[in-house]
C-alpha cells in the first residue's frame, strides 16, 4: 500500500485487552480494533454542499452522511477542506448551496450556539482555551450550554443556583476522571504541555456531555506517547458514552485504524468515500495523496 496509508506505529498499542461487553442496543455490526460497536442509523445527512469564499470554492457539491456512534473521520490533503467542513457542521459557516439534516431535522442557517444546544460538541486545530484559568475552569465553561439559573440567583448562589452548580461540577469530576487529569485540575491550561492541552479541551467538549463531537486534528502536534493516549481516549469516548465522532486527522494509521469510514476530499471535491480499506484502495485516493505538493 502506499506510503501515506501505512499503518502507523502509534496505533500499535492501542487496547489489545478484550473489550467489554457492549450494551445490547443493536446488533453489533462493526469492528474498531478489537472492539464490538453498535453502528445506528444516519443521525447527520450533508447533501451537496457547497462553500465559497469570494473566488475561492472550498467545498464544491459534497454529500456524505455520519451515522449514529460511528467514527467518521474527514482526510484530505492541506487546503482540501476539511475544517471548512466542520465549521457547516458546527454552524460556523453557512453554505450557499445544499442542505443539512440533524436527527431528521433539516437545519438553516443555524448559529454555533444552537447547534451546541443540540448536542454537537468540538474541539479546535488550534487549541481555544482560557490559557490563565485552571483546567477545572476551562471544563466548566463546556456546561455553558446546559445552565439555566438567570443573573441574579447565579450572583448570590441561591436554591436553584446552587444546586445547578453541584450538578455541573459532579460531570465535570467525572469527566476529569474519565480523562485521567486529576492530578492537573487545579494547574493554569497555559502552564500545561501541549497534549494535555489537547486532552483539556477534549474535556471541556466532553463536558457538555454531546452526542456527536467534532475533533479538528486532536493529535496534530503530538508526541507519540501522546497520540497513543489521544487514541485511548477517543476510542474510549465513542465505546463508553456513545459518542457519535466526527474526527479531522493528518496521521493516516491513527485514521485507519479507529475510523468506521473516512471521507476524503480535495481541492474542496469529495474523491472517496467508505471503509478505511475501501479508501485506501481507491486510486483517486492514492493519486491525491501521492501527486500533491500541496
Ligand atoms: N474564512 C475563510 N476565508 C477565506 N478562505 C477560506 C476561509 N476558510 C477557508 N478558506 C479557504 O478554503 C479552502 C479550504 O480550507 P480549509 O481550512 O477548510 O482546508 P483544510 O483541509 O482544513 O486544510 P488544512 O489541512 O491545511 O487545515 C482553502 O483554500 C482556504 O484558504
Amino acid at each position: 500500500m502506499s506510503a501515506i496509508m501505512k499503518r502507523h506505529a502509534t496505533a500499535e498499542i492501542l487496547p489489545a485487552e478484550p473489550a467489554p461487553p457492549a450494551p445490547a442496543l443493536h446488533k453489533p455490526e462493526q469492528q474498531v480494533m478489537g472492539r464490538e460497536r453498535n453502528i445506528g442509523e444516519v443521525v447527520l445527512d450533508l447533501q451537496n454542499i457547497s462553500l465559497s469564499f469570494g473566488g475561492v470554492k472550498a467545498l464544491t457539491d459534497i454529500s456524505f452522511n455520519v451515522k449514529e456512534h460511528e467514527i467518521r473521520a474527514i482526510i484530505g490533503p492541506n487546503g482540501a477542506g476539511k475544517s471548512s467542513m466542520i465549521n457547516v457542521i458546527n454552524g460556523v459557516y453557512h453554505p450557499q448551496k445544499g442542505s443539512i439534516v440533524f436527527h431528521g431535522v433539516p437545519r438553516h442557517s443555524m448559529h454555533p450556539s444552537k447547534v451546541a444546544r443540540q448536542g454537537i460538541a468540538r474541539t479546535f486545530q488550534n487549541i481555544a482555551l482560557f490559557k490563565g484559568m485552571t483546567v477545572l475552569d476551562n471544563i466548566m465553561t463546556g456546561r455553558n450550554t446546559k445552565m439555566h439559573s438567570g443573573l441574579l440567583a447565579n450572583a448570590v448562589w441561591w436554591g436553584r443556583a446552587r444546586n445547578e452548580e453541584m450538578q455541573h461540577r459532579r460531570k465535570v469530576e467525572e469527566v476529569i476522571d474519565f480523562l485521567e487529569i486529576q492530578h492537573i485540575r487545579k494547574t493554569p491550561v497555559g502552564r500545561l504541555p501541549y497534549g494535555l492541552q489537547k486532552r483539556v479541551e477534549l474535556a471541556r467538549a466532553l463536558a457538555a456531555e454531546p452526542s456527536m463531537l467534532l475533533l479538528d486534528e486532536p493529535m496534530a502536534g503530538m508526541n507519540v506517547e501522546e497520540k497513543q493516549d489521544m487514541c485511548r481516549f477517543i476510542l474510549d469516548v465513542n465505546y463508553q458514552f456513545g459518542s457519535t465522532i466526527v474526527l479531522i486527522e493528518h496521521d493516516m494509521g491513527v485514521v485507519m485504524d479507529i475510523s468506521d469510514r473516512v471521507v476524503v476530499l480535495d481541492y474542496g471535491k469529495k474523491i472517496g468515500d467508505g471503509t478505511p480499506e475501501e479508501v485506501m484502495n481507491n486510486p483517486e485516493v492514492i493519486k491525491a495523496y501521492l501527486g500533491s505538493s500541496h
